[in-house]
């Protein structure tokens, strides 16, 4: 598989670099960074530290070497991610998409795009996060209507989006838990202090350092309560789990996937 990375400078970037540069079934093409960086031009090797140069450069312009991939994995910023989309619609080319931040206007082009091409969206891309989202299925099922229910996540200071991506897809799965045995859940953060709203999923970020993920869903009750909590050491597990939405993403037929059709839970 011939892959493009996006922003291979960055912090996932350089690790999906690393991580495809390892995979016997991946083949690093190019690396796209933005215009006026010193390093365009420069081998993907040498961009992302991976102790070697492998004979694939880091370009300004994704179409120089589209035609020479067959995915892209795209870990950047909500606008280079929705021009990359546009360019893999014209080109008819695969992509997976780990950034955040998007409004759902913006999600609806990734399904739109997903008419034409395989588009593979994850806002978590860690199998351990995964697994999170079943257990709190169980947990929404048996306790969902009787508790509180809260999110709690933290990052290091550099993340630009809040809440985070995962959040919303938690607070999503436990929506849909409830949606099914209670109507017209309402799903938003609260805002200035007061008591709890009934019926409200609360959103809450922390940013400090370099704390690479943490995710916690409060089940509150009263004189109890339940947490379920996954915390990440390094970005290593999501540029892996990239790397395998994209092996996924081989001969498939256009469409919208998620990180659930990879891991088949
Ligand atoms: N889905 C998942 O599992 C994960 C998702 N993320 C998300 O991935 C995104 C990136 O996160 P980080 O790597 O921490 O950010 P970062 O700031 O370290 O890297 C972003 C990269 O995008 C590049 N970029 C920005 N504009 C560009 C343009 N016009 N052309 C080419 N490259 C461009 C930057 O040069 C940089 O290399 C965020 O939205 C973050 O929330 C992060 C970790 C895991
Ligand atoms: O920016 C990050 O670091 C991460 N972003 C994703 C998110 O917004 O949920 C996934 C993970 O938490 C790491």
């Amino acid at each position: 598989m011939n892959v493009v990375v996006i922003g291979p400078r960055g912090k996932m970037g350089r690790l999906i670099a690393q991580e495809a540069n390892e995979r016997a079934d991946m083949h690093l093409v190019a690396g796209i960074g933005p215009k006026g960086r010193p390093y365009i031009g420069k081998d993907l090797g040498q961009v992302a530290k991976l102790g070697e140069d492998i004979g694939a450069p880091v370009l300004d312009e994704l179409q120089a070497v589209i035609s020479d991939c067959d995915v892209i994995i795209d870990f950047s910023t909500k606008e280079m991610s929705l021009e990359v989309l546009d360019t893999a619609v014209a080109y008819r080319k695969a992509v997976v998409c780990g950034t955040t931040g998007f409004t759902e206007e913006e999600m609806a082009s990734f399904k739109k795009a997903a008419e034409v091409i395989p588009v593979l969206y994850a806002a978590n891309t860690s199998k351990l996060v995964n697994v999170m989202v079943k257990l709190l299925e169980l947990a929404t099922t048996a306790i969902g209507n009787e508790t509180d229910i809260e999110i709690l996540e933290m990052h290091d200071r550099w993340k630009t989006d809040a809440p985070s991506g995962t959040s919303k897809e938690l607070g999503e799965a436990i929506a849909a838990q409830l949606g099914s045995q209670l109507k017209d859940v309402a799903v938003y953060g609260r805002e200035g202090s007061g008591s709890r709203q009934a019926g409200t999923i609360g959103y809450h970020s922390l940013r400090a350092g370099d704390i690479p993920s943490s995710h916690t869903v409060f089940f509150g009750g009263l004189g109890e309560r339940l947490e379920i909590t996954h915390h990440s050491y390094n970005w290593e597990c999501f540029a892996k789990g990239a790397c395998d939405c994209a092996a996924y993403l081989t001969g498939k037929k256009p469409g919208f996937y998620t990180i659930k059709d990879v891991l088949a839970i």
